[in-house]
């Protein structure tokens, strides 16, 4: 007896650490993180609709390269329901970017199937589909620590208006972290500010770090061209890369700015991705 409509889609935005700190490791090799986690209104998108069989359609401009198969963390999460479903996915995040498009792509599946099938409760196993899932599916500002599954929502971010930008150089995260040679660094403050507004948020966050941006651009020194180049923007006031990289993001006070700058880098690098975008 099915209890939940045939089809159910879902948006999967792109996850933005604006801050990225690194404060240990564990015995089993994981590490221990503090982060600010905001979404940008950009994303992929993801449907399931009951079908005989489990099949996969990707598709979209950022679909080359990605898995097709049970290897998908789309395929995975929505596995975990025991029910078969014939699953779209459209790309439009760059993958291996540090923007969690596998993450958020397997948290909006979630969503999506727990529509489908009535289920209340998510199945085993969801969260530890990836560190970043959590934070994915609460889809709105958050700090985020342990390992990834410490997650508590920040209601008080003012919007940020963003350039995001990637040299399509995918970045994998286990070699990053990895490679960064001191584990422990200092987090943030206990409490976060409460930002009287945008301009304030920027101001505190050129203080903060991303602990990875120095390892992500050893391993691929593009990442430190990213962010100069994103700094150099007309009214940029903070550059800063995004996860394990490479994607990078530049903050602004206005969308109109955002967008103006957006434009220019789509005109004079045609081969990096760029967005304009709002993060919340
Ligand atoms: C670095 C972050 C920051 O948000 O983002 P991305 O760069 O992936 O977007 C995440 O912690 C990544 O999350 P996610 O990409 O889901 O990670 P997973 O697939 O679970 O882990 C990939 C690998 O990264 C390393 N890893 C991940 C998380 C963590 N807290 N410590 C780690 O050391 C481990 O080597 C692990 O095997
Ligand atoms: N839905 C998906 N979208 C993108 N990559 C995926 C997806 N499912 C599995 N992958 C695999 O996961 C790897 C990491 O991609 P992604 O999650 O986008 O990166 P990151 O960990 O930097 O956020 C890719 O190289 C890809 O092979």
């Amino acid at each position: 007896m099915r209890n939940g409509p045939l089809f159910s889609k879902f948006f999967a935005p792109a996850k933005v650490n604006l801050t990225l700190h690194v404060t240990g490791q564990r015995k089993d090799g994981y590490h221990l993180l503090d982060s600010l986690v905001v979404f940008a209104d950009v994303g992929d998108r993801v449907a399931v609709r009951e079908a005989e069989a489990m099949s996969l359609d990707v598709s979209g401009p950022m679909a080359a390269g990605v898995p097709t198969d049970a290897s998908n963390l789309v395929w995975q999460a929505a596995a975990l329901f025991d029910r078969p479903v014939a699953i779209t996915l459209s790309k439009h995040l760059p993958a291996a970017a540090g923007i969690g498009g596998g993450s958020s792509d397997a948290a909006a599946t979630l969503l999506a199937m727990a529509e489908l099938t009535g289920e209340k409760r998510l199945p085993d196993g969801s969260v530890e589909l990836g560190a970043d899932v959590r934070v994915c599916l609460m889809r709105q500002a958050a700090r985020m620590s342990g390992i990834g599954e410490v997650v508590e929502p920040v209601g008080n971010v003012p919007p940020l208006h963003a350039v995001l930008a990637n040299p399509r150089v995918e970045v994998p995260t286990p070699a990053v972290f990895k490679a960064l040679e001191t584990k422990e660094n200092k987090p943030m403050s206990k409490a976060l500010p409460r930002w009287q507004g945008t301009k304030a948020l920027i101001d505190w966050l050129a203080a903060q770090r991303n602990d990875l941006e120095a390892p992500a651009m050893a391993a691929e020194p593009v990442i430190a061209e990213v962010i100069a180049t994103l700094r150099a923007l007309p009214q940029a006031r903070l550059a800063r890369m995004s996860g394990s990289g490479a994607t990078c993001f530049a903050l602004f006070e206005t969308r109109d700015a955002a967008e103006a700058a957006a434009a220019t880098l789509v005109d004079t690098l045609p081969g990096w991705w760029v967005t304009p975008a709002t993060f919340s």
